[in-house]
């Protein structure tokens, strides 16, 4: 192959153009909040020499202006998760959004299911979207095809749907380090997705399901993973949002103590003691000790260790906020005259991860840390109140989302019936435009498929016939359209009219 004969003015004049239309696009409506770290030109030098256009582009476009008009009007998208066509399809009819979630996906989109612990293929999500995706094309031609077969008079008559409501979609914690989390970034891209959320809880460690040991990664990993979205986002030219959610309530562990923003949470020992590795190894030596014993010798050592944050061993104000460990020492030793016991080194667990005090003051922090790199923000929370206050004072034109879960205790947390009705409202008027109940499928699916599997054993084909035929033949479910059989004959009838006449 002769290599390219290149001009390479023309070369320059083009790509100073392209770095031009990247600036300009950076300030569309869509696009101004966000604050990237690097240039336009640094994007350019990274993208191909020709331009795709994406369907997530403007799917993306579409969930922006959806939830813009959801701020403006204090109204929400309250939407479910679903990883299968039909149910999507019947989605179309009541919301404006589709979620894809990754424990769903892991319990049923992969070859060996399991927990929630985000331990499936990195591509796995990215698939089930490009499926929900192209079974909502299939139901657009579906539906427009049967639609224009129709008489004006007929059609007007029809129900009509929008079956193209935007997905948004779990990338956990992008899967791996910066490079998988590009390679993901751009599957989702290409997968049609218009929304994908990336948290920052630690690769491998995702253990909040069962309420133990959450761990989180420094605020400045969790930055470098987001900027690492937005720039393969900048690099595909792609509309793709953001949705930014943290996981530091409720953290027990942070992976490393590198960025100052953090240490003002880091659990010290104030006492003289042996590391509690050292504690735990011996006693893994000596037997083979059950987890209850060895939660057991961890809670006895934590009773003798003086745990606490080195603001608290040293009794001062906690606003130094970023104040790197050595300079809060400073600030305590010429304030008390005398140096603070306080090691964080001691307190870490076997895996190496720090001990770490959550609080609403430090998700607020990083809330605002990462605020301008996404589009929608996330604080993994049941009362995040506060928090979005806090943010919209900065930013008062923020975007939150809201997830509730499958075990929540309503009446313990001491909501009426009426208080529970109101919820997505008064969530929304906190800016909560985004309302998701993720995991909806496992608890819905599987409650009605139990009253129909446990119809079908008692009551025999009589009772389908009953309860669901009927039913659904009387809302004009006969199957045929749904089955898009129509569609079918209508490619038959394009390709060989005269076979069938
Ligand atoms: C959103 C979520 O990540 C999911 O995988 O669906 C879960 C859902 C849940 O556990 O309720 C999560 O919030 O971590």
């Amino acid at each position: 192959m002769a290599p390219l004969d290149i001009d390479v003015d023309a070369e320059q004049v083009a790509f100073d153009k392209e770095v031009a239309s990247i600036e300009d696009w950076w300030k569309t409506p869509r696009q101004a909040s966000i604050k990237r770290p690097y240039t336009a030109r640094r994007i350019a030098t990274l993208r191909n020499t020709v331009r795709e256009e994406y369907v997530s582009s403007r799917q993306a476009l579409k969930l922006w202006s959806q939830f813009q008009s959801h701020l403006d009007n204090g109204t929400y998208e309250l939407t479910f998760g679903a990883t299968d066509p039909l149910i999507v399809a019947e989605m179309a009819k009541y919301q404006q959004t589709v979620y894809v979630s990754g424990a769903l996906c892991g319990f049923t989109q992969v070859l060996e299911p399991g927990m929630d612990q985000a331990d499936y293929p990195w591509d796995t999500v990215p698939k089930v979207v490009e499926k929900i995706y192209r079974s909502q094309m299939w139901n657009d031609r579906r539906q427009r095809q049967i639609r224009m077969s129709k008489a004006k008079a007929e059609r007007a008559k029809m129900e009509c749907y929008d079956y193209l409501a935007p997905i948004i979609a779990d990338a956990d914690m992008g899967f791996g380090g910066l490079t998988s989390t590009v390679k993901m970034a751009k599957l989702f891209v290409e997968s049609g997705v218009a929304m994908i959320h990336v948290d920052d809880l630690a690769s491998g460690m995702k253990r909040f399901t069962t309420g133990q040991g959450r761990t989180i990664v420094p605020t400045s990993e969790y930055i470098g993973r987001l900027t690492a979205v937005r720039m393969q986002f900048d690099i595909m030219g792609a509309e793709t949002m953001l949705l930014m959610r943290t996981d530091l309530i409720k953290a027990q562990f942070i992976t490393s103590v590198i960025d100052p923003c953090d240490h003002e949470y880091i659990i010290g020992a104030t006492n003289s003691v042996e590391a509690l590795s050292t504690v735990l190894s011996r006693t893994m030596e000596s037997g083979e000790p059950s987890l209850k014993e060895l939660v057991l010798v961890r809670t006895e050592w934590e009773k003798t260790a003086g745990l606490m944050t080195f603001d608290e061993a040293s009794l001062r104000s906690q606003d130094r906020l970023s104040t790197a460990l050595a300079q809060r020492r400073e600030a305590a030793r010429s304030v008390l005259g005398k140096e603070v016991a306080f090691d964080w080194e001691l307190p870490r667990s076997r895996e190496g991860q720090y001990l770490f005090k959550w609080a609403v003051k430090g998700e607020t922090e990083r809330c605002l840390a990462v605020a301008p790199l996404g589009d929608l923000t996330w604080p993994r929370m049941d009362f995040p109140g506060e928090i979005h206050n806090a943010l919209r004072e900065k930013y008062p034109r923020r975007l939150f989302c809201f997830g509730y879960t499958n075990t929540y205790d309503w009446a313990g947390a001491g909501f009426t019936e009426t208080d529970v009705k109101d919820s997505p409202s008064k969530m929304a008027k906190q800016g909560a435009i985004f309302q998701i109940q993720p995991t909806w499928c496992v608890q819905g699916i599987r409650y009605y498929a139990d009253k129909s599997a446990r119809m079908l054993k008692e009551d025999g084909i009589a009772g389908y016939v009953q309860e669901i035929q009927k039913p659904a033949l009387a809302v004009g479910r006969n199957g045929s359209e749904e089955s898009g059989a129509y569609l079918t004959d209508a490619y038959f009838e394009t390709i060989a009219a005269q076979d069938y006449i």
